[in-house]
C-alpha cells in the first residue's frame, strides 16, 4: 500500500520581539484559503490556575519549564496523523489559559512558531525546516515595550523589569543557542520580504509535488 505523505513543519523562532509572529503570518497570509495553519507555542504555556495573581507575574515565562511541550507533542503528532486538535487559548492579562479551545483541522503545512521550539529536541525532530529570526537585541526590547503595554496589559516598569531579570538572560541561556540548528536564518524579521518570497516559493513547490 502507498504509504501516505505527512504534513510539513515549518519551525520559526527567535527571540521575542524579533519578529517571528509577523514572519509567520506574512507566509500564511499569502496562502489564503490554502492547506497551511499556523501552532503557536505560547498556546501552550502552562495552566496557572492553581497559582494566585502575584505568583503568576514571578513566573519565569522565558524558560523551557514555562511550557505544557508534551502537549505541543501530543497535539503535533495528531497533526501529522492527520488528526483536529483543540488548541488551547492563552490570556497574557491573565497569564493562564483561558477558558476556550480553538479547534484546529489538519493542514499539510504547518507553522510551528515560538521562542523555544527549538530548545526541545524532540521538536525539532519533528520539523522539516527550521528558522531563525535575527533581530538585534535593542530593536527586540523596544518593540516589546510597546507591545506589551498595548496588548499585553503591563506596566513600562514591569517590561523593564521582566527584561532584565529574566527575559535577556533566558535569551542567551536558551533561545540564541538554538540559532545553530537553523536552516536559514532571516536577518530583522517582520519586514525581509525576500526572505518571506523565499519560504512562500518553497511552500509553493511543496504544495504543487503535493497536487494541492
Ligand atoms: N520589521 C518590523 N518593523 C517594525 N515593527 C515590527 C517589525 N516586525 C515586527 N514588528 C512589530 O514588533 C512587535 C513584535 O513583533 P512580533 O512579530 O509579534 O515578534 P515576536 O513574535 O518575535 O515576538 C509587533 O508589535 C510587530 O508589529
Ligand atoms: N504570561 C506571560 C507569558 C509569556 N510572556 C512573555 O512572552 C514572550 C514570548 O512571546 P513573544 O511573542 O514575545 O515571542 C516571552 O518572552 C515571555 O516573557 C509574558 O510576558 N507573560
Amino acid at each position: 500500500m502507498e504509504k501516505k505523505t505527512k504534513p510539513i513543519v515549518i519551525g520559526v523562532t527567535g527571540g521575542s520581539g524579533s519578529g517571528k509572529t509577523s514572519v509567520s503570518q506574512a507566509i500564511y497570509n499569502h496562502f489564503p484559503g490554502r492547506s497551511i495553519m499556523m501552532l503557536e507555542q505560547d498556546s501552550y504555556y502552562k495552566n496557572q490556575d492553581h497559582l494566585d495573581f502575584e505568583e503568576r507575574l514571578n513566573t519565569n515565562y522565558d524558560h523551557p519549564f514555562a511550557f505544557d511541550t508534551d502537549l505541543l507533542i501530543k497535539h503535533l503528532f495528531k497533526l501529522l496523523n492527520y488528526e483536529t486538535i483543540e488548541k488551547p487559548v492563552y490570556d497574557y492579562t491573565k497569564h493562564t489559559r483561558s477558558n476556550e479551545v480553538i479547534v484546529q483541522e489538519p493542514k499539510e503545512v504547518i507553522i510551528l512558531e515560538g521562542i523555544l521550539i527549538l530548545e526541545d529536541p524532540r521538536l525539532r525532530e519533528m520539523m522539516d525546516i527550521k528558522v531563525y529570526v535575527d533581530t538585534d537585541d535593542d530593536i527586540r526590547i523596544i518593540r516589546r515595550i510597546k507591545r506589551d503595554i498595548e496588548e499585553r496589559a503591563r506596566t513600562l516598569d514591569h517590561v523593564i523589569e521582566q527584561y532584565l531579570g529574566v527575559v535577556k538572560p533566558m535569551h542567551t541561556q536558551f533561545i540564541e543557542p538554538t540559532k545553530k540548528y537553523a536552516d536559514i536564518i532571516i536577518p530583522e524579521g517582520g519586514r525581509n520580504q525576500v526572505a518571506i518570497d523565499l519560504m512562500t516559493t518553497k511552500i509553493d513547490t511543496i504544495f504543487k509535488k503535493r497536487s494541492l
